[in-house]
């Protein structure tokens, strides 16, 4: 269905986007109004520097440019007939349909979309071709959009490994306020705290504090961008988030733990609400079994080998290592009921497993 693409925006997602849509076999075609970044994923294998062809379009055009250029990028890219089919990958959605129509973008060729697989990071060096694998990617077709473009736009997606879910722009849109802007706001407040602690207390930072700032070294100009176009929805989560922190301080000074404790429960059940990877299924399905590693190359390798001969399915792993110990801590997840005989199986291969 898609031989050939166009990717406007050689940044983190279009030169994921492109990478892996060339390792389908697919032609892709970048352009960026940087030219040093356009060298650069070229470089990488994510495809060709964009020959306009006016004779010749695509068969979809990704825009992969910040929001706020992405309705005239659109239009620009529409106007030049660069391809069939258009689409983004904007992490808000009413507002570039609003505009689009606006701007007297043709809204049926245009399948607004957003992949829910990101970094922290910028620019074509940060790209992943697996960087939307089993992720989500919402598509959000108006009234006016061609089944054909969605019908197009939808394999696109599934090319990138992703789970397409269509949804309603407005729908969308208080959707990420909840999963992905607002916790971005949290996470930023959280790391912009540290600006107040001094180095001995820095150095005491494990993996929790790395979980909860991670997402907070985003780019600030992009996010003021996709903040500013989701606002209402954001400033409501905000609100009651802000009003949970307020109620668990007060309760912290009355030495009040029934408040607190309230708090922690609806912490941990909110959590476990975050599907797994299979999509549906609750992260709770896997338990987590730290094993003691050696900070040594292969020491990763053979510890997998060994689970693999004990013929169990390391769903994720996470490696605990504090700088300057020769040893870490894998966490492996495995299925619950797999767990156990994992344990078992290792510690007669003579591993440290601490369940
Ligand atoms: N960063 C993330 O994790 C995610 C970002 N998004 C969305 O993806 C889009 C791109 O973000 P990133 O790839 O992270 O940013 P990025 O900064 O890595 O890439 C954006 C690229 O667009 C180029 N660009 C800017 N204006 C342009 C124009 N007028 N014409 C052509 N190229 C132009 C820039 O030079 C840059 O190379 C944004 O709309 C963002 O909301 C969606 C999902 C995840
Ligand atoms: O870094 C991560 O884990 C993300 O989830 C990034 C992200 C950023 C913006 C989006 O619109 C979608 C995803």
């Amino acid at each position: 269905m898609v031989e050939r693409a166009v990717v406007v925006g050689a940044g983190l997602i279009g030169t994921s986007i492109a990478l892996a849509l060339t390792r389908h076999g697919i032609r892709v075609e970048l352009s960026d109004r940087d030219p040093a970044t356009l060298r650069l994923a070229c470089e990488l294998g994510a495809g060709h520097p964009l020959t306009t062809d006016p004779g010749r379009p695509a068969d979809v055009a990704v825009i992969a440019a910040p929001p706020r250029v992405v309705p005239a990028v659109l239009r620009d890219a529409q106007e030049r007939g660069l391809a069939h089919v258009y689409t983004d990958v904007a992490s808000v959605k009413a507002s570039m349909i609003s505009e689009a129509g606006a701007l007297g973008c043709d809204l049926a060729t245009y399948v607004p979309g957003h992949p829910m697989g990101g970094r922290e990071k910028q620019g074509p060096s940060a790209a992943r071709a697996d960087l939307f694998l089993g992720r989500s990617w919402a598509l959000c077709p108006t009234a006016k959009t061609d089944p054909g473009a969605l019908a197009l736009v939808t394999a696109l997606a599934e090319l990138c490994g992703a789970t397409p879910v269509t949804l309603d722009a407005a729908a969308h849109d208080r959707a990420v306020a909840l999963v992905s802007h607002a916790p971005h706001v949290a996470s930023a407040a959280v790391a912009a705290r540290l600006l107040g602690g001094d180095s001995d207390a820095l150095a005491l930072a494990g993996q929790g504090v790395r979980d909860v700032t991670r997402i907070a070294g985003g780019d600030p100009g992009m996010w003021l961008e996709i903040l500013g176009h989701n606002s209402r929805p954001v400033a409501d989560i905000l609100d009651a988030i802000a009003l949970d922190l307020a109620t668990a301080a007060t309760a912290l000074r009355a030495h009040e733990g029934e408040a607190v404790t309230e708090l922690l429960r609806r912490g941990v059940a909110g959590h476990d609400r975050i599907p797994g990877k299979h999509g549906g299924r609750a992260m709770p399905d896997y338990t987590v079994l730290p094993v003691v590693i050696p900070d040594e190359p292969g020491a990763l390798g053979r510890l997998f080998a060994a689970a693999a001969d004990a013929g169990v399915n390391i769903e994720d792993v996470r490696i605990d290592h504090s700088p300057g110990l020769p040893l870490g801590v894998a966490q492996l997840s495995v299925e619950r009921l797999a767990v156990a005989d994992l344990a078992q199986a290792l510690a007669d291969r003579g591993w440290s497993v601490h369940p």
